[in-house]
């Protein structure tokens, strides 16, 4: 299944339209870039293909259906920043499987070790947490990942061990990726196709 979004178009409330006319197909498998100067509604983009915000004009369908607003989102979104994503008053053990439990392969595959599950979140690392929050995202159900700025802040290592993961599993599965990025070497290496976001917003 597809996702579809089309003449998809935003404003907040008493701004400027931020982009209008916005087309894009994401078909299964297909890993996309996304990119443009910072301010141009990449992360606003990103919210609405997830079903956090509504387009101010124009629909994204999934499977040719509006996005569902209850049970599991087949379309997972994954923000910069870890800390804000995951509960500070949880342990890592109740984060992760807040919506599914993830194997031992894929927390081998991420390098979460068993000691940090009984970590609260302010005892790991941004590395160590986004690995958890990117394993919690990647439950059976996931069609489609929207990467924003996914591993901006990380170190080179963990950044090239999370992508590594993240790429297998959607081969395995057939996932579709969007990759919002200033780091033009990551988008150039790992997508199928980019697009300059401020030429396809009228
Ligand atoms: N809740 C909000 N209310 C009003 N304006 C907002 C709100 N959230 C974001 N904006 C504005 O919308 C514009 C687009 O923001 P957005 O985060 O989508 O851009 P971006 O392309 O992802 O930027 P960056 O590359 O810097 O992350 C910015 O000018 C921002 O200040």
């Amino acid at each position: 299944m597809q996702i579809d979004a089309k003449g998809i178009g935003f404003r907040y409330e008493n701004s400027p339209w931020l982009f209008q006319g916005v087309n894009l197909t994401i078909q299964p498998g297909e890993i996309i870039g996304i990119t443009g100067p910072s301010g141009c509604g990449k992360t606003t983009f990103c919210r609405i293909v997830a079903g956090y915000e509504e387009p101010t004009e124009g629909m994204i369908t999934f499977g040719e259906k509006p996005l569902q607003k209850s049970g599991y989102q087949p379309i997972q979104l994954i923000l910069q920043h870890p800390e804000k994503a995951v509960n500070p008053r949880w342990k890592m053990r109740k984060t992760l499987n807040e919506a599914w439990e993830p194997d031992q392969e894929l927390l081998d595959l991420f390098g979460i070790r068993k000691d940090w599950l009984d970590r609260w979140p302010n005892e790991l690392s941004g590395g160590e947490l986004q690995r958890f929050c990117v394993a919690r995202a990647l439950g059976p159900n996931t069609r489609f990942l929207i990467a924003d700025e996914m591993t901006t802040m990380l170190d080179s290592i963990t950044q090239a061990q999370i992508w590594h993961a993240v790429l297998s599993i959607a081969e395995k599965r057939n996932m579709g990726i969007v990759v919002v990025s200033h780091e033009a070497k990551l988008v150039q290496r790992i997508c199928h196709r980019e697009i300059q976001f401020s030429h396809f917003s009228v």
